[in-house]
């Protein structure tokens, strides 16, 4: 096929489901080709011979490498795996496809003549074709498809809405709920979508997961699950085809969005997305690519919201334990060799000792004005674990790796502690009210089980547990976005 063309099917159904045969011959067409665009459906009078029943037509445009003929094949194939039986000339059937046109192809061969031979005088092609390709030319009277479709009869060609019907004798959505518990969160979780983030290289798109909530009063039944994931379905479409200058800032336009869509007093978005930040390794100094999870999360009142940002990042753990019982175990073999005890102690103090370590994933949230962005969390977060990783480590990188983790054992419960205080030290501007999240989840090597440690809590109580003035408060990422 020339590059370009533009290749348009006519299908028509008078039999059976009509709606459904031809919504299943738009799929059976697409195991060979690309549909890409398909008209309105149109209930149509029957032409040629009346006595049947109306037909259903609509007409695609594809986008194909097949040649006519093989086109037609395809044609035929779907005519027959729909249970197309031969009956006579414009006869009823359950689905008919046709090549109206192909480019501006002219051709008469025995059993393929374009454009259909008949295209020009059938009001059941012409409309639909017109409805999305008006100024497409008809390479044999020149005219254009608006032109022709101007020439005939379209009295018997009524646009009909695609539905289902069934009968509908209540509505139990629009009763009030039997048990009138208002809920929470209500919505959909893992929705899939390309997103618009501004990077420093320009706008770039990055995968990402959401899920997106609204509260629902116990008076309200009426909110039909399908409609509400509808409209937050669109809020996301509206929201993700602009780009954001970064993930909160999305996160807090889709909760607005969700919020004022579904009158709910309160919305709530969560989205996670993988960024490739450029990291050069310790000692080589070579450029590697590193994968970071970014997380933006945004509760909505309508008026207002509270955001929050985070990452997720992947680090090295060495155990302080292990290396404790590593050093006494050394340093008895030491003692037993003649050395003395002190001389034992130097030695063990000096050399580096084994432990043994693993990956672990460290999460770390701030939420409020003036947050710090995703991108330097990522530093605060790796800078608490025993080592950060690479994904390109030559040999001196490797033992720097090795060595700085070995330097550096932690625990879970150290690493969010470091975390913590990384926060307090590197934001005395922030305000106390300010949420911090910390959390670290170790992928023991010596368990099948993971060592997990938390903490949450306001940066104002944070600061004061750090100088010893007030023991712990907690507070919940859940009661922070609520405002609690
Ligand atoms: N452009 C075309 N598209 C589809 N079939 C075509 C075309 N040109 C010629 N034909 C030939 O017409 C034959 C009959 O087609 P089909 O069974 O669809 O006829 P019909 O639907 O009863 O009437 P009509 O061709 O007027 O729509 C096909 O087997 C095919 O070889
Ligand atoms: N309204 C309408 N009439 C027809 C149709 C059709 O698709 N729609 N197809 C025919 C044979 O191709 C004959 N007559």
């Amino acid at each position: 096929m020339v590059c370009g063309q533009r290749v348009f099917l006519a299908l028509g159904a008078n039999l059976g489901d009509r709606q459904g045969n031809i919504l299943q011959a738009l799929q059976y067409l697409q195991a060979k080709l690309e549909v890409v665009k398909v008209s309105s459906f149109y209930e149509t009078d029957p032409v040629g011979y009346l006595d049947q029943p109306r037909f259903l037509n609509a007409v695609c445009e594809v986008e194909t490498d097949l040649s006519p003929h093989d086109l037609l094949r395809l044609a035929k194939w779907v005519e027959q795996r729909m249970g197309r039986t031969v009956t006579f000339r414009n006869g009823p059937r359950p689905i008919d496809v046709d090549v109206v046109l192909y480019g501006d192809t002219v051709m008469d061969e025995q059993d393929l003549t374009i454009p259909h031979p008949r295209m020009a005088e059938r009001a059941f092609v012409l409309v639909p074709l017109a409805e999305i390709a008006p100024d497409v030319v008809d390479p044999r009277s020149r005219l254009t498809v608006s032109e022709l479709a101007q020439s005939v009869d379209r009295s018997g060609v009524k646009k009909s809405q695609r539905c289902l019907r069934f009968p509908l004798d209540r509505d139990v959505q629009k009763g009030t709920p039997e048990v009138p518990f208002s809920l929470g969160r209500v919505g959909v979780t893992g929705l899939e979508r390309i997103i618009r983030l501004e990077s420093d290289r320009g706008t770039s798109l990055f995968y990402a997961k959401m899920d997106l909530f609204a509260d629902l009063d116990g008076s309200k039944a009426g909110v039909h699950m399908s409609r509400f994931s509808e409209i937050l379905e669109e809020a996301a479409e509206e929201a993700a085809g602009s780009s954001a200058p970064d993930i909160e800032t999305m996160a807090e336009r889709l909760a607005f969005l969700v919020a004022e869509r579904q009158e709910a007093l309160r919305s709530e978005v969560r989205i996670r997305a993988h960024f490739p930040l450029k990291k050069h390794t310790p000692i080589s100094g070579k450029l590697s690519q590193e994968i970071y999870t970014f997380i933006g999360i945004s509760a909505c009142d309508g008026k207002s919201c509270r955001t929050v940002s985070g990452v997720e990042v992947d680090g090295l753990t060495v155990c302080p334990c292990a290396q404790d019982m590593v050093r006494s175990h050394s340093k008895g073999l030491l003692v037993s060799q003649g050395y003395g005890e002190d001389e034992a102690e130097r030695i063990v103090d000096l050399l580096p000792l084994a432990s043994h370590n693993q990956r672990g994933k460290a999460t770390l949230m701030i939420g409020g004005a003036g947050a710090i962005k995703a991108e330097n969390l990522v530093h605060l977060a790796e800078a608490s674990m025993s080592s950060e990783i690479y994904e390109l480590l030559k040999r001196p990188d490797e033992f720097f790796v090795v060595n700085k983790a070995h330097t550096n054992p932690r625990f879970v419960e150290d690493v969010v502690r470091e975390m913590l205080r990384n926060v307090v030290e590197v934001s005395p501007d922030l305000p106390d009210d300010s949420f911090v999240l910390a959390r670290q989840e170790n992928f023991e090597s010596i368990h099948r089980h993971n060592a997990f440690a938390e903490r949450s809590a306001l940066l104002g109580d944070l600061r004061l547990e750090m100088e010893g003035l007030r023991p712990g408060r907690p507070m919940s990422l859940d009661r922070w976005l609520m405002g609690v």
